[in-house]
């Protein structure tokens, strides 16, 4: 299978390390959701995977050769900053960039029609791009990235700023080239998405990576909590119970964690006591409470910390 592998990328800004020791790969044919604070090193990575930012050691590989220009015109990338000429139209733009990459103009002008109706702006084909709203902006930015047919597919926050339709659209098209063999790595602050969407997640903290896995290996990873709904239990019932933690209490849905060995049929009488019990359930932290943990560093960014 092939993979596009990031191995032991090293980048500085003056004194800042923007990346330390990056290492993780993407397969052929699954969704890789790129997740971290801001200033974590999403964005240099993506960069250095495009070689638009020159990394200062380690290597990026496909199919187990160090990555070339040559093989990087056969990725699809979204950039953070976004790239698109404002004034241009919207399907010459997209002809143009599909023949920069080598298309004939009959293919490019098919690919530019499939792309604009499969993203739901076929009508706007022939307006300027700085006339589009900002989500539709970014249809046709993924246009850009999917016109040339790429091998490989990096997305800088594809999903920022989308409504749920446009999330929609943008998924499936995901999954689709998926399913055709293509890997897919985006970055995301989305985790309720990256959670559904994705097929293994990166967490990234202070340019390294610090978690990777399927959304099941990382949550099973996690501490078990337990879930008690009481509509009626008054604030802080769970507080003083031996062993337990309360994470958190919302419209009578209390989230614990318990310390080993502590007793849950204490918790359970004590919620009884405080009314009628809707769900007293064990659940594993979704990925957004992983991620709290995993990476919260006193709440702070991470650029500001730097
Ligand atoms: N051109 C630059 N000059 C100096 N420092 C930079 C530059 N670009 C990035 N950095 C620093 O490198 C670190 C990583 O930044 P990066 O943009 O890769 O983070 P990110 O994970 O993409 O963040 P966000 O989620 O906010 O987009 C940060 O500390 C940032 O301040």
């Amino acid at each position: 299978m092939k993979r596009l592998e990031i191995d032991g990328i090293s980048k500085r800004y003056g004194d800042v390390i923007a990346l330390a020791d990056m290492t993780f790969d993407v397969r052929a044919g699954e969704i890789f959701g790129f997740v971290g604070s801001n200033g974590a090193g999403k964005t240099t990575t993506m960069r250095i995977i495009l070689g638009v930012l020159a990394s200062d050691g380690g290597q990026v590989r496909w199919d187990g050769t160090a990555i070339t220009t040559d093989t990087r015109r056969n990725i699809g990338y979204m950039p953070e900053e976004r790239g698109l000429y404002p004034r241009m139209r919207v399907g010459e733009q997209l002809v143009y960039l599909a023949r920069l990459h080598g298309m004939s103009q009959a293919n490019a002008t098919a690919a530019m029609r499939e792309w604009t109706d499969r993203l739901g702006v076929a009508a706007r084909r022939d307006d300027e791009v700085q006339k589009l709203s900002l989500g539709n902006q970014q249809r046709v930015q993924l246009a850009a990235a999917l016109v040339h047919d790429p091998e490989i597919l990096v997305l800088d926050e594809p999903f920022s700023g989308l409504d749920p339709v446009a999330v929609d659209v943008m998924s499936q098209v995901l999954r689709d080239k998926a399913a055709h063999g293509v890997p897919v790595m985006f970055s995301s602050h989305q985790l309720d998405l990256v959670e559904r969407i994705c097929d293994r997640v990166g967490i990234v903290r202070s340019g390294s990576m610090v978690a990777n896995g399927t959304v099941n290996e990382l949550r099973s990873g996690g501490e078990e909590r337990i879930i008690v709904t009481v509509p009626q239990a008054r604030t802080g019932w769970a507080d003083d119970l031996p062993g337990v933690r309360v994470l958190s209490q919302e419209n009578g849905r209390t989230s614990i964690e318990l310390a080993a060995g502590a007793d849950d049929q204490a918790v359970l009488r004590a919620a009884l006591e405080t009314g009628p019990l809707h769900e007293f359930a064990r659940q594993r932290p979704s990925l957004t409470e992983l991620f709290r943990d995993i990476v919260s560093v006193n709440g702070e960014s991470e650029g500001e910390k730097a």
